[in-house]
């Protein structure tokens, strides 16, 4: 390291001593303070590895310098624990849970067969050459089951296709009905609801050419919208909509004159522009993609946006629009829709609706993964008689799987699906791996460049997080975490002794001691912190040094990562989503925004570094990989306290296996203990040089400290006995973002500023200093009360970044040199 030098008391050296730890049992860890744990110690310049046998519950951030290495600074000792200390035992767990192997892909498309073909459904050919220029050849097990359902008793009578050889199936297609879809993340509902609307605006406009040749095809894009396709979030907005312009472009049937052109698809999303969103609806947009909060205020504010022809509504991921978040609006669509299709059809359009072609009334499509009681909230209003269809071999499809909610006396009545369990795709390989706060971070770096160094094919890497600004850290630190300190520690020197001299002992503002300690070289002023803040936010993506290279950044084999969050500007969003889903490689960083029905290509690794709130993100984000058929990796980070989480897990029947920490060091950071342990202290201590650089690497990082255990506090009522703030160890928490502080001096900034200004409210005689216009000592006007002055100084840990120089200066108040001259004796 090139300034090691400064490392007072973390720098790592060669192990003096190593004890090897003794045999442990299968599936327990070295790492923590059980049976079989290592203790190193890491001194000023030395780091020892010892083995203990005594379990320890973590309880501080415990030094692990021997009291005669300890250096002072103010009376203060200079303490940087190591990472493979006071690390709380891993109980022994079964390696695995539920292991199946060699199991046929679940969500794969059927092989060649004439009678399960797309043209044995009825799809006419030009949408069958549409697909084909989609790489879409045969259908998958839940498009066969649902889409001679979805494509209407008119088509069932033309081409007599069976759907399960079950004679129930064509009385229950007899007339269109709702259809609720479950099936497995990656399975292709998408192509499962929209091909059945456009074969049928298809047909609608060539229905009156069959009759009568002087008789026009049916193409008034005036009839307003007829199809509203509802998703949760914008960018699966974006993806539906992709995915239907790309069906639309039919190819011209030569010697007909089939209008196709009237058909047009189109988009209203929150973060885009209402004004051109009107002009679009004003002009007709059959088939519209929406997100539920902006089709709301369409449907509230804007007058042209006409629905009263609507004949499909499909709630894309419809557990989660019907999730408490969105009730209320879905609330409210649904009932705007229905007062406005009860409206009579306009009488020009009134005998083109009459065709068979068209629903008789508003078919309502639910689809997702995750699918179970979710759908009562809708059914009997609106959803009418719903068919239940599941799309894989397990759910026992055939028969049972097409079954309407009314009847009570059925196994499969829907409100009898509760225990219905969610399977991931057979091909997953899933994992998990039980890591102690302290290590997170170095586990997560070391899995990461692992996968790119193994990387062999194009590929890539989503990892979620449970808030934004844990996004926001992790991005920062891996696109700039790598490369050397922007500042030449060396050049502040004389800043640093500058801040030692002129410290303020009587100031408690644990605020301004961070403020201030930072080199005074390295402050900015509010515009150019600004500008470097929107510049990092412009960017779609970064290049990694770090995850791909070594600990000083040399590497030419620098990973680009990027990130999705809701807090991100909508062009931001959008930008991210199109490049990461283009490019061949690469690591995402996002929240849950990006769980729910993306289909970015080539991902091949799932990293749940932060665990789900919920059982159903669970399915949901690992689903992002193992589509269609191929292969994918889903990996997911435990505390050593969230073990309870496997029984849920496999009560779910997961087939996930246990991988321990060391062998995720080991294999990344050198084979030996001595060797990954040092090196993983090392990278730590490179991060956490990193985020004490700069100001706003340390707000960063406490504001994602706080935000993420905020978000743990929302798990589901169900695993609160496992995700308990109460269990977290907030101290051994603040290492996985780079932070040294100990949890107390870690100050939510929002709540700071709060507490200050209550403070200055209460101030005796505030009130009369303003009206007076107070007059400061320098005799100018101030309109602000007197304020104390700041303190110059900083706590211990954030010293650990000065040489032993700087340290030996020891304490400078009287109290403190007799705390030190007392520690000392
Ligand atoms: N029959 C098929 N043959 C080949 N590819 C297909 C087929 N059906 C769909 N696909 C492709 O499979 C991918 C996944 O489809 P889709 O996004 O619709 O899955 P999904 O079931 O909706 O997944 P999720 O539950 O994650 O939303 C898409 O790229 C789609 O184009």
């Amino acid at each position: 390291m090139d300034d090691d030098s400064f490392m007072l008391n973390f720098a790592p050296a060669k192990p003096k001593a190593i004890k090897k730890a003794p045999s442990k049992p299968e599936g327990s860890s070295t790492i923590g303070g059980s049976t079989t744990a290592t203790t190193t110690k890491t001194k000023a310049a030395t780091t020892t590895t010892n083995v203990s046998t005594t379990p320890k519950e973590p309880t501080t951030d415990e030094t692990s310098a021997s009291a005669n290495s300890i250096k002072h600074l103010h009376g203060k000792a200079q303490i940087q624990s190591s990472l493979f200390t006071s690390n709380p035992a891993i109980q022994n767990e079964s390696s695995s849970i539920n292991t199946k192997s060699d199991q046929l892909p679940s969500n794969a498309p059927g092989a060649a067969d004439d009678t399960h073909s797309f043209a044995a459904m009825g799809l006419c050919t030009e949408l069958i050459q549409a697909l084909s220029k989609m790489n879409v050849q045969q259908p998958t097990l839940v498009q066969r089951r649902a889409l001679p359902l979805l494509l209407g008793p008119a088509q069932h009578q033309q081409t007599a296709y069976d759907l399960t050889n079950n004679s129930n199936t064509t009385k229950k297609s007899a007339s269109d009905v709702d259809v609720v879809v479950q099936a497995q993340t990656g399975s292709g509902k998408t192509l499962t609801y929209l091909l059945p609307i456009v074969q049928r605006l298809v047909a609608a406009s060539t229905y009156h050419t069959e009759k009568s040749t002087s008789s026009a095809a049916f193409g008034d894009r005036t009839i307003g919208t007829v199809a509203i396709i509802l998703t949760p979030t914008r960018e699966l907005a974006q993806q539906v909509t992709a995915v239907l312009q790309q069906l639309l472009q039919l190819p011209r049937a030569t010697g007909d004159y089939r209008r196709h052109h009237w058909m047009v698809a189109g988009m209203v999303m929150g973060g885009d522009s209402k004004a051109k969103e009107k002009a679009r609806l004003r002009k007709g947009v059959n088939l519209l993609v929406s997100t539920p909060g902006r089709l709301l205020d369409h449907l509230e504010n804007t007058k042209s946006f006409d629905i009263r022809h609507l004949k499909w509504l499909v709630l894309d991921e419809a557990d989660r629009l019907l999730d408490l978040g969105f009730e209320e609006t879905l609330k409210k669509i649904m009932d705007l829709i229905k007062e406005r299709t009860a409206q009579p059809p306009q009488t020009n359009f009134r005998q083109h609706l009459q065709s068979k072609v068209w629903p008789k009334s508003r078919q309502t499509i639910l689809c997702s993964a995750t699918l179970r009681d979710d759908v009562k909230h809708l059914a009997g209003t609106a959803l009418v008689d719903p068919v239940f269809v599941r799309g894989s071999e397990q759910d026992n499809g055939s028969l049972s799987a097409l079954d309407t909610a009314k009847n009570d006396d059925d196994d499969d009545h829907m409100d009898d699906d509760d225990d219905t369990k969610f399977t991931t795709p057979n091909q997953l390989n899933q994992t998990y791996t039980i890591t102690p706060a302290k290590l997170r971070l170095v586990t997560l770096t070391a899995m990461l460049q692992q996968w790119v160094k193994d990387k062999t094919k194009a590929s890539k890497v989503i990892v979620f997080f449970s808030c934004c600004d844990s996004v926001d850290f992790h991005y920062d630190l891996f696109a700039n975490g790598g490369k050397p300190l922007k500042s030449d520690l060396d050049e502040d020197k004389d800043d640093l002794l500058a801040i030692l001299d002129n410290h303020d002992d009587d100031d408690d503002d644990e605020d301004s001691k961070q403020r201030n300690y930072y080199p005074q070289k390295n402050k900015k002023t509010r515009k150019e912190r600004q500008e470097e803040h929107d510049e990092f936010r412009r960017q779609p993506s970064q290049v990694s040094a770090l995850l791909g290279g070594d600990l000083q950044g040399n590497s030419d084999n620098g990973v680009s990562v990027y990130r999705l969050h809701g807090d991100l500007e909508q062009h931001i969003r959008t930008s991210t989503f199109s490049t990461f889903s283009e490019a061949s490689s690469g690591v995402l960083l996002c929240t849950d925004v990006a769980a729910r029905g993306l289909d970015l290509p080539n991902v091949d690794c799932i990293i749940q570094y932060d665990p789900p709130t919920d059982m159903k993100d669970y399915v949901h984000r690992v689903g992002r990989t193992a589509r269609l058929g191929k292969a994918g990796e889903a990996r997911l980070f435990l505390l050593p306290s969230e073990m309870d989480y496997l029984p849920i897990l496999k009560a779910q029947g997961m087939n996930i296996r246990s991988v321990t920490v060391e062998s995720i060091l080991a294999n990344s950071f050198g084979k030996m203990q001595h060797v990954y342990e040092t090196k993983a202290q090392e990278y730590q201590n490179q991060l956490e040089r990193y985020v004490l650089s700069e100001e706003e690497h340390v707000m960063l990082a406490r504001k994602a400290f706080w935000s993420s255990v905020r978000a743990y506090a929302t798990h589901a009522a169900s695993e609160k006995h496992v995700f308990h703030v109460k269990k977290l160890h907030l101290g051994h928490l603040a290492k996985s973002f780079a932070l040294r502080e100990a949890p107390s001096h870690l100050q939510d900034p929002n709540k700071l500023q709060k507490k200050k200004d209550a403070k200055q409210d209460r101030m005796p005689g505030k009130q009369k200093l303003l009206d007076k216009g107070n007059k400061s000592k320098h005799g100018k006007n101030d309109t602000k009360p007197p304020q104390k002055k700041r303190k110059q100084y900083d706590h211990a840990d954030e010293f650990a970044i000065a040489t032993a120089d700087y340290m030996t200066g020891g304490p400078t108040t009287k109290k403190k040199k007799k705390a030190m001259m007392n520690a000392k004796a």
